[in-house]
């Protein structure tokens, strides 16, 4: 360990919190006349009308009050690798897929190459990856991947390169490379290049194929698992090493290779598996048996290295005499390439990772995000926090050569089995939490509710690149998983507003409260959408009229909170039409994915339902790619989904030209003066939903929107007008 006077890691805060601390107070202010507003004039009829909308404005508030807890204290901590002992603790890396047709065995194969390059002693290194597709076209790409290594290890680890994901480096440095021409590097590059497009070839005819060459297949005792078709969800365990660690096996220039071990635990249909929470518990489970290191760290197979220097950085936490006793868990953020410069479907999850995080580090640490994040295997494996908990790990490094590797497949092999986990606290009090989609935010919870901390760490040079939805309707199904399940997690025994109360800060219980939280922000989300625009529709005011002194209440709250957000979107790097495309987004979401996400949680307390893991589709086709970089939205699929957004998008395109006609036909000041913040909403709502109504009907390519969704929701639009106006 570090000696006792340095420390590994400094933390700052951000700058100009006073400022932010006024603007805060201004708006309580703001949020205080607007209740007492709505309090004093109550109407004398269409009172259902004002309560729903009022209760909308009092959910607003308290979103708002809870979400400053992340803007109160941005927290960033900076490391000093330079100060890292010689002698750094092994770490087993894990990483998990599920699917070779929506996750490319290219892709997994690029993955797992690029952690294996980490520069790092690799006598403490071994990785594991979890299929649970159990297909043999990924354990054909990841047998490629493993010879592959042989020559790419050496290669990186001589010339020192970045990234050091094989597709990324050559896809990237090429034309740099072409003129920068030291001999050896030059020469070395082609015949590394030249192996890479070999394995890309055979890994990807393969899969065209659906057959692994029977000469390859002899290579490897593995293939012969496959000697009959496997079904992804019933099957034997299947633990095969291969490489093996510690001098087993030896790189192009002789230099031992860290250990390889592929997993596809035992599927049965009677046997819940657990989707990814579960994968990652077996995986705990075999790298205990091979390598047991105190450190986990977990990847999706859709995010590659990006940063060869990850390790240190996070061991700058994990050495630290002061602090390092504390952590439970190091998580960097989740950052994406091939992303649109203004963020078309806002999932470069900019808000969450560069503004909220920072937030989270100031109250005990960010919550678990599902990959990136490296674990301390106690900590992970149950063990409450105590002030006196010392880490201590021992030194005994994985196999070598006289290793009996067949009996550490073979016990491995019965640590995946369906029935290991019986009457053991597995998904309970130990490993990940079972029984959630977002099993990664729940573990964090339990972690932090047992008096752990955690550390958000941003190196400069990013860490892990991943792949994000590039269709609306993939978005929108990923944040039905998400919403769904952080509703669960509101909802479990570690809710944030009871079990966190004298656990947790209380920074960090609104903090997990406002993420929790997200699905029933449909409901507000509705009734601002919809009561308005039918209101008006039947001449009825909501809002303040503009000779009244309290509009400016509403438009100062208004105003206020969509630049505060524009300003700090700006702040880290955002773009204004960024911006207009994160409201839409949010709005979207917000009617269709949490509103489901609603739907399905009350089916699911009914017994009528059960929640998933739908995987993301990491593939896609290249028109709509070709649109998705043109920044053009991807609808296409028939989503039931899309019949919400389009509906109100036009229910407020509707009754905000209707208005416009009242106004100039009647010459109505008097119009105006009554609606005229309602005719404001409804505006925006029209500006912000353009790409919807292009879509609908002005587009003629193949991800318009179909035409069944734009008939369901104008038919919807009147029913809505027709049907619900008797009862306004
Ligand atoms: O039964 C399953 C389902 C999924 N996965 C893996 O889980 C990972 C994440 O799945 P993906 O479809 O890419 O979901 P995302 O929405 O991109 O994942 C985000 O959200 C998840 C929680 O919903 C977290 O677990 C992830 O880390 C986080 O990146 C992938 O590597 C999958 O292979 C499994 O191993 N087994
Ligand atoms: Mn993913």
């Amino acid at each position: 360990m570090a000696s006792p006077t340095s420390r590994l890691f400094t933390t700052h805060q951000a700058p100009a919190r006073a400022l932010f601390r006024l603007y805060c107070f201004l708006f309580v202010a703001g949020i205080f006349s607007l209740f007492y507003y709505r309090l004093t004039h109550i109407p004398a009829d269409h009172r259902l009308l004002w309560l729903l909308v009022s209760l909308a404005e009092f959910w607003f508030a308290v979103m708002w009050l809870f979400q400053q807890s992340f803007r109160w204290n941005p927290t960033y901590h900076v490391t000093h690798p330079e100060r890292l002992p010689a002698n750094l603790p092994p770490v087993d890396v894990m990483v998990c897929t599920a699917d070779p047709d929506r996750e490319p065995p290219a892709l997994v194969a690029n993955t797992l190459l690029s952690l294996m390059a980490y520069d790092y002693d690799v006598s403490k290194l071994a990785y594991y990856l979890s299929d649970d597709g159990g297909s043999e076209l990924t354990f054909h790409a990841v047998y490629l991947a493993s010879i592959f290594a042989r020559h790419w290890l050496p290669f990186c680890r001589k010339y020192n390169v970045e990234p050091r994901a094989p597709q990324a480096f050559f896809f990237s440095s090429e034309n740099s490379v072409a003129d920068s021409g030291r001999g050896t590097f030059r020469q070395d590059y082609s015949l590394v290049k030249e192996n890479f497009e070999e394995m890309q070839d055979r890994i990807n005819s393969t899969v065209e194929t659906g057959n692994v060459p029977e000469e390859t297949r002899r290579r490897h005792k593995g293939f012969n698992e496959w000697s009959t078709k496997l079904s992804p969800g019933d099957h034997q365990p299947l633990v095969e090493v291969l490489l093996r660690g510690n001098g087993g096996d030896r790189d192009a220039e002789g230099k031992p290779m860290p250990t390889l071990v592929y997993m596809a635990r035992e599927k049965r249909p009677a046997h819940p598996h657990n989707f990814k929470a579960g994968a990652l518990n077996a995986l705990n489970r075999v790298s205990a048996v091979m390598s047991n290191a105190p450190f986990i760290l977990n990847v999706d197979c859709d995010m590659y290295s990006n940063n060869s220097q990850t390790l240190h950085h996070t061991m700058c936490f994990f050495l630290d005499y002061k602090e390092s006793h504390r952590i439970a868990f190091v998580q960097f953020p989740q950052c994406f390439a091939g992303l649109t410069p203004n963020d078309l479907y806002c999932s470069s999850l900019t808000r969450i990772f560069d503004i909220d995080l920072h937030g989270f580090n100031s109250y005990n640490g960010p919550p678990y995000c599902g990959t990136g994040a490296i674990h301390r295997r106690e900590s992970l494996n149950g063990r409450k926090f105590t002030p006196d908990f010392q880490p201590k790990w021992d030194e005994k490094p994985v196999g070598g050569e006289n290793e009996d590797w067949s009996e550490l497949e073979a016990k491995a092999r019965t640590v995946t089995s369906c029935t290991s986990e019986l009457g053991k606290p597995w998904g309970k009090d130990m490993g990940l939490m079972y029984g959630c989609p977002v099993e990664d935010v729940y573990t964090g919870l339990a972690l932090h509710s047992r008096g752990w901390q955690s550390v958000y760490f941003t190196p400069e040079r990013k860490a892990f690149l991943g792949l994000s939805p590039q269709n609306t309707n993939d978005t929108l199904i990923q944040y039905k998983r998400w919403s769904t399940g952080l509703l669960q997690v509101f909802f479990s025994h570690l809710c944030p507003l009871t079990h966190g109360i004298g656990r947790l800060k209380w920074g960090q219980i609104m903090c997990y409260a406002f993420y929790t939280l997200w699905a029933p922000w449909s409901l507000p989300i509705l009734c601002y959408a919809l009561l308005p625009p039918l209101a008006m529709a039947n001449g009825i005011s909501l809002f303040p009229k503009v000779s009244d002194p309290w509009f400016k209440v509403f438009a100062f709250l208004g105003i206020a909170s969509h630049a505060y957000s524009l300003g700090e979107l700006l702040w880290v790097k955002g773009t204004v039409k960024m911006w207009l495309n994160e409201i839409r987004v949010w709005m979207i979401r917000g009617v269709s994915s949490f509103f489901l996400a609603m739907v399905v949680t009350v089916l699911k307390s009914l017994g009528m339902s059960e929640s998933g893991f739908e995987i993301t589709s990491k593939v896609i086709d290249e028109e709509a790619l070709k649109r998705y970089k043109q920044e053009v939205m991807e609808f296409a699929v028939a989503s039931p989904m899309f019949v919400p957004p389009t509906t109100l998008s036009l229910l407020n395109l509707y009754c905000f030209l209707r208005s416009t006609v009242l106004v100039i036909a009647k010459g109505g000041p008097s119009v105006l003066d009554h609606m005229a913040l309602q005719m404001i909403l409804s505006c925006f709502i029209v500006l912000v939903s353009l790409p919807l109504y292009e879509a609908s009907f002005l587009r003629r390519d193949k991800g318009r929107m179909p035409t069944s969704i734009t008939v369901y929701s104008t038919v919807l639009v009147f029913a809505l007008l027709y049907l619900l106006s008797p009862f306004i």
